[in-house]
């Protein structure tokens, strides 16, 4: 039985489209970075913790394997979670503007017997964003509940001026990444060659 320990809206349609069946769990988790912690490090950790609270609620059941996934915006070493307030979306979205940040997206398969993750980087630039952009595109709502105070599924993808790596993984779920985790737990038939 395959169970997906997210509340996010965009992880639950991203993993539709691999074809599987599975359950969502809701649960929650602290994210807080710990000192000392690279940003590759919190968000594989981050998402860990999802998946091993998920586990925690359906272990007793046989043949039990749980996805979490965590994903965040980072520039300059920094990370950025999900804005509080439009105060803070407009700061985030003015830095993002005109550069390139990185978007880490890590998800983690836990079972029984068996653990294992996958973490995806992508490389997104940003145009220049003036002030009234900016406003504008706060006060759509947007940025609520996103990384970084954007979303590129959505009306965030007309900031977006350039991306290297995963469409899905910055929308919150890596898919190929996913897949491949997936077809090492025998979810999902074959395995990817290696080149
Ligand atoms: C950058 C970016 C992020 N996001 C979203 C994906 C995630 O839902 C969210 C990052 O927050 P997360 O803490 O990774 O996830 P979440 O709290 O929404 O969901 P859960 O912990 O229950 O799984 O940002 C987009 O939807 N589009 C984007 O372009």
């Amino acid at each position: 039985m395959l169970y997906l320990a997210s509340q996010s809206p965009r992880r639950r349609e991203l993993l539709q489209q691999l074809g599987i069946a599975y359950t969502t769990l809701d649960v929650e988790v602290a994210e807080v970075r710990a000192q000392g912690e690279s940003p590759q490090e919190y968000v594989s950790r981050v998402a860990r913790d999802k998946a091993q609270a998920g586990f925690a609620l359906v272990a007793d059941a046989a043949d039990v394997l749980v996805i979490g996934s965590d994903t965040e915006v980072v520039l300059d070493g920094e990370v950025f979670g999900k804005p509080a307030d439009a105060g803070q979306a407009g700061a985030m979205l003015r830095r993002l503007s005109g550069r390139a940040h990185a978007v880490i997206s890590a998800v983690w398969v836990v079972g029984a017997q068996q653990q294992g993750c996958e973490v995806c980087v992508s490389n997104v630039r940003f145009a220049r964003l003036d002030a009234a952009t900016i406003d504008a595109y706060v006060a759509t709502g947007e940025p609520f509940g996103k990384a970084g105070g954007y979303a590129i599924q959505g009306r965030g993808a007309a900031l977006v001026e350039h991306l290297e790596g995963s469409y899905s993984g910055v929308m919150g779920l890596p898919l190929f990444e996913t897949a491949r985790l997936l077809r090492g737990f025998g979810v999902l038939p074959g395995r990817v060659c290696p080149q």
